[in-house]
């Protein structure tokens, strides 16, 4: 099954047209990255997958928190229904199947939850949680995008690319978690709803929302590559 690709440049609207090509360079080594690479083809090492499963954990949590953060900088009902739905799918659905693999490795999802963070997975989360506190509603949405964006991308791309290994791999589960349509339908929301603010906003604020994207897609790729290297400091030998 040839899963259909997200938006192509020519179904996406203006803003979020910008902001996917500010990131290009970025975007495009991350799913070239190893620890995506080898992830698609089942061969990543299970300590990596768990370093990286550890970082997510936490990061989840925080994820969850920014959403209920943007509950609060808005009126519009529509807008609160989609973070406390976003908020519950990231309790029930991700942090399930990350459950799921954490066992599987006989990891103590309590022991997880008391690990440390990583430089890395820090920053990242220290970043989305303070645009939260201190932006605008698009702020955090724009914050938010690289997070659901990059990983359904990602997702029905390692779908397609490694369909004919799918079934024997490891990682399957989450190859098949954000890969799927409804994974997708936040990032498209995000997209739709980010939209109509962005024409009502000046040059130097885009400028300032498309730092933010390409920052956030930067993240999301240090997030692998330094579970890839099970780095937790900036540098591996300061660990
Ligand atoms: C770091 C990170 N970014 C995004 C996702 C997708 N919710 C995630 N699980 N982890």
């Amino acid at each position: 099954m040839n899963l259909e690709p997200l938006l192509d440049n020519n179904t996406l609207p203006p803003f979020a047209k910008r902001l996917r090509a500010a990131a290009d360079r970025i975007w495009e080594d991350g799913y070239n990255q190893p620890f995506i690479r080898e992830l698609g083809a089942g061969t990543l090492a299970p300590e990596q997958f768990a370093f990286y499963l550890t970082q997510d954990t936490l990061y989840l949590r925080d994820y969850a928190k920014v959403h209920a953060i943007a509950a609060t900088k808005t009126d519009d009902l529509e807008i609160m229904d989609f973070m406390a739905q976003v908020q519950a799918s990231i309790v029930h659905g991700e942090m399930t199947m990350q459950r799921e693999f954490l066992e599987s490795y006989h990891l103590d999802p309590a022991t997880v939850a008391g690990a440390k963070q990583s430089a890395f997975a820090y920053a990242y989360t220290s970043n989305i949680l303070s645009v939260a506190y201190t932006g605008d509603l698009v702020d955090i949405l724009v914050a938010i995008l690289p997070c659901a964006w990059v990983y359904a991308d990602y997702g029905r791309r390692l779908a397609n690319e490694f369909a004919d290994e799918l079934d024997s791999n490891p990682y399957k589960p989450w190859i098949d978690m954000y890969r799927t349509d409804e994974f997708w339908a936040s990032g498209r929301w995000l997209i739709d709803h980010i939209e109509p603010i962005a024409r009502t906003l000046p040059e130097s604020r885009l400028e300032q929302l498309e730092t933010l994207f390409v920052r956030g897609v930067g993240y999301e790729y240090m997030f692998w590559d330094s579970a890839y290297r099970m780095q937790m400091q900036w540098k591996k030998e300061w660990q």
